[in-house]
């Protein structure tokens, strides 16, 4: 089923809204606990999704140096959440203490451990802004797959990628390596600071393992019926 595929994040400052949310949307089996969730009210969400048996996408972005990724990705997997993120420009060493040690905490704390996985290119920067700001010598597409490689070389069991790259990184990264993609869009909803996105289709059809689906869900007038018609485009 698509729809299995398909994580909604709780980008939402308090966890009243985000309980609020997950049970007016009950179909929804995959849910993201992003920064502004769990810096504002703490880790109390993640039991609560828990409890409804829901998976769990923990996504706080860690970016240090090596010994202090390590310690989060251990303290991240005792929670017993689905998938955690780290940014593949922590570095090699960075990457694979953090994979280790999230094997570690998982052991520790008896549950299975997370599928950790790398941003590659944050989906709201375009080329020219990496050219142009970040001062990144490659092209985006490239420097994309640069990032994924690390990670995998690294023992990472994945990485997040805009739709736009996952066709190439599938292709590279072999259909073992876990490819999240969020930025997608259907075609009726508003890019906002996504700058390289895809629809729904088009982005399952490149190859991406699941989607994150934000505000053309939790933005809608009408959530319910937002998440049927992504559900039905994918379905045709
Ligand atoms: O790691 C992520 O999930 C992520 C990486 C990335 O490159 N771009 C990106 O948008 N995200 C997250 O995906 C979600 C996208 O939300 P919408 O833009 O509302 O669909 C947000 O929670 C972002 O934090």
């Amino acid at each position: 089923m698509h729809t299995d595929r398909i994580i909604v994040p709780l980008d939402v400052p308090t966890e009243a809204l985000a309980i609020a949310l997950v049970d007016r949307l009950p179909q929804v089996s995959f849910w993201k606990v992003g920064l502004e969730l769990f810096v504002s009210c703490g880790g109390g969400i993640l039991s609560t999704l828990k409890q409804r048996q829901k998976r769990i996408f923990l996504d706080l972005k860690f970016h240090d140096i090596p010994n202090t990724v390590a310690g989060a990705c251990r303290a991240a997997a005792g929670y017993g959440v689905d998938l955690v993120t780290i940014h593949a420009t922590a570095g090699k060493d960075a990457l694979s203490l953090a994979q280790q040690a999230a094997q570690e905490g998982a052991k520790t704390a008896g549950v299975a451990p997370p599928k950790l996985i790398a941003i590659t290119v944050l989906t709201s920067l375009s080329a020219r802004q990496l050219a142009f700001e970040l001062k990144i010598p490659l092209e985006l597409p490239e420097y994309a797959l640069e990032m994924a490689s690390l990670a995998r070389e690294a023992g990472l069991d994945g990485a997040v990628c805009s739709p736009q790259e996952v066709e190439q990184l599938r292709r590279i990264c072999g259909d073992d390596f876990l490819l999240v993609c969020p930025g997608v869009r259907p075609s009726w909803a508003a890019k906002g600071d996504q700058t390289r996105s895809l629809t729904p289709a088009q982005a399952i059809q490149a190859g991406a393992d699941y989607l994150v689906i934000g505000r053309p869900i939790t933005a809608a007038a009408n959530p319910e019926e937002a998440w049927e018609r992504i559900c039905q485009e994918l379905a045709g």
